[in-house]
């Protein structure tokens, strides 16, 4: 595979459905071995973007490739894996039939796919439970085998809609492990999620989808220099020691927003909030509220930060994706 093409590229490539819906004119570049992340709200186009890519439905406009080769081809399909976001699989087979079901999908035969089926199913972390059918299944287990059969191919790219949506924190973190550990085999990852944290934790670069339209992008780490929030709880507190705090430390303090915070009686502790570039900031602020003898009870992030980007870039903008 020649290194310098790109795993995926688009240029100006649109799907709108009969009603207007879809996503338009997405011009992008992911270079082989990223990890790109597309957030926005429901409805916003992701995976139309990537049902597009995949070939699963025409683009009405605009051009793409996949490693060079034009999307929808034989060819460009060869090199992907694709978990969607709904998917039903027969509830009558077990998980080890769906994955035979799709290793004769990909030619895969014999020993060779009996290998890969077993090795899938325990990297996914259902080993165990591969002869049970899939109307045994939680949710979240049936989100790991779409994950599994995605795999299963050994595939260049892959793209995953949603891929832990189902499942509850510890099945999310494991999901996020699997993709760093594809990332450093050297894996394409597209990831369509509500999850900032997925985004943040795997991805190189990101964009936001809305109405169909990606409005902004950037690196992840570009898009977390926004400023933080960091909220303090505090007590002894009184307004003068607000301004000394500001005074000395050249900060941006104040008191935390009423509604969120409010203190239940006068002596009781009362809620700080900072606007800062970074965490050792926070700890000037921790040092200077016990220096001058208030007493500090918190002091935490108040937001996680790509949320707050993600908040802040959809904020007062008509969103008509999930509207009639
Ligand atoms: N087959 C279809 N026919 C007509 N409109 C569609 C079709 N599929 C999706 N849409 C519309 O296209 C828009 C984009 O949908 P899409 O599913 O791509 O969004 P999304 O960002 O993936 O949302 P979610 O996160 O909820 O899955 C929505 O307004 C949706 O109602």
């Amino acid at each position: 595979m020649t290194p310098d093409i790109p795993a995926i590229q688009t240029q100006d490539l649109s799907k709108l459905y009969d009603n207007g819906r879809g996503c338009r004119n997405i011009t992008l570049s992911i270079g082989q071995g990223e990890a790109f992340g597309f957030l926005g709200p429901n409805g916003a186009g992701k995976s139309t973007f990537v049902k597009t890519l995949v070939g699963l439905v025409r683009a009405s406009g605009g051009a793409g490739t996949l490693l060079g080769n034009p999307i929808g081809s034989l060819e460009a399909r060869r090199h992907i894996g694709y978990l969607p976001e709904l998917y039903r699989y027969p509830e009558w087979l077990s998980g080890e039939e769906v994955m035979k079901m799709h290793a004769g999908l990909l030619s895969l035969r014999g020993e060779e796919a009996r290998k890969r089926i077993r090795a899938g199913l325990d990297e996914v972390g259902i080993g165990k439970r591969g002869s049970d059918r899939v109307k045994q299944y939680s949710k979240g287990m049936q989100q790991r085998l779409g994950l599994a059969c995605a795999l299963l191919g050994d595939p260049q790219i892959l793209f995953l809609d949603e891929p832990s949506s189902a499942m509850d924190p510890v099945g999310r973190r494991e999901v996020r492990e699997l993709l760093l550990e594809l990332k450093k085999r050297g894996k394409t990852l597209f990831l369509n999620s509500h999850l900032m944290e997925d985004v943040e934790t795997v991805c190189d670069r990101m964009a936001l989808m809305l109405n169909g339209d990606m409005i902004r992008g950037g690196t992840v780490a570009d898009m977390l220099k926004v400023k933080i929030r960091w909220r303090f709880k505090v007590g002894g507190f009184s307004p003068v020691l607000l301004d000394w705090l500001r005074e000395e430390s050249r900060l941006n303090v104040g008191m935390a927003q009423p509604q969120d915070a409010a203190p239940t009686s006068w002596e009781a502790p009362v809620w700080l909030e900072a606007e800062l570039d970074g965490e050792e900031q926070a700890g000037l602020l921790n040092l200077l509220i016990v220096e001058q003898g208030m007493t500090l009870y918190e002091s935490a992030m108040h937001r996680e930060k790509l949320e707050d980007w993600f908040l802040e870039a959809v904020a007062g903008r008509d969103q008509r994706g999930e509207q009639r």
